[in-house]
């Protein structure tokens, strides 16, 4: 039998890269946080001084993309995360990036993959699908926190702009939108902690593996 691949998607800030982390943790598996590829290809024009829908330079940005190379601090800020969705609307840009994240994936134990489209479309026969979602509310405070404990100045009406805006840029999309696969378990979290909604995702991992 093939490995245990837990593909994880959900909008912004829902919570699924946290969960996609200790998943990985508690069942010994690799995790690739997809959003870091799109938010790197954005890096790279931001930092060449050119415009985000320039389809030759983004597609050559994620062809030469490089793992080891990545600051991650920098790539999660506010600018990078809505920079990397319009990066993520150029249909060659995500074809660069497929193959990366299937090797990713084919690892002989298997990985988790939190992204938008990895249950959908890079790893549609994973043996678990969650999306895991909260509302703009939920998800923009939380984002806000995060961004303030982080040292960035923000305030919650602009985060939850910001989150209304990434949901229907990456929701209406013409290539891989942002959508719970046929056969994903969706997980809302509005009203779960962390460690709630990790004891959920658990039950589910653990009810597919029997
Ligand atoms: N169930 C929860 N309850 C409260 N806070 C949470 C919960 N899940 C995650 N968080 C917090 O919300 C913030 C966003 O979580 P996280 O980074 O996991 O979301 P994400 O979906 O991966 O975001 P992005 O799409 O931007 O990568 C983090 O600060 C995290 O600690
Ligand atoms: N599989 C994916 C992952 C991410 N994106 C796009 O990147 C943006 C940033 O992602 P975060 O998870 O780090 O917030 C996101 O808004 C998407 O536009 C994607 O398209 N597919």
């Amino acid at each position: 039998m093939s490995g245990l691949v837990i593909a994880i998607d959900g909008p912004a800030a829902s919570g699924k890269g946290t969960l996609a982390r200790r998943l990985a943790e508690r069942f010994g598996l690799r995790h690739l946080d997809t959003g870091l590829l799109y938010r790197a290809t954005a890096c790279v024009l931001l930092d060449e001084g050119l415009p985000l829908n320039d389809v030759e330079a983004a597609t050559a940005a994620a062809r030469g993309l490089s793992l080891v190379d990545f600051d991650e601090a920098r790539l999660r800020s506010r600018e990078m995360g809505e920079a990397a969705s319009v990066v993520a609307a150029i249909p060659p840009v995500r074809a660069a990036l497929v193959d990366l994240q299937r090797r990713f994936a084919a690892c002989e134990k298997g990985a988790v993959l939190d992204g938008r489209d990895i249950g959908t479309v890079i790893c549609p026969n994973a043996r678990v699908k969650i999306y895991v979602t909260a509302s703009p509310e939920t998800r923009a405070q939380r984002r806000a926190l995060e961004l303030t404990a982080r040292g960035e100045k923000t305030d919650y009406q602009s985060v939850l702009a910001d989150v209304k805006k990434r949901d229907e840029r990456d929701g209406s999309r013409s290539v891989a939108p942002l959508k719970p696969a046929a056969d994903a378990i969706v997980l809302d979290t509005s009203d779960l902690d962390i460690e709630e909604a990790f004891r959920v995702a658990v039950e589910i991992v653990e009810r597919a593996k029997r």
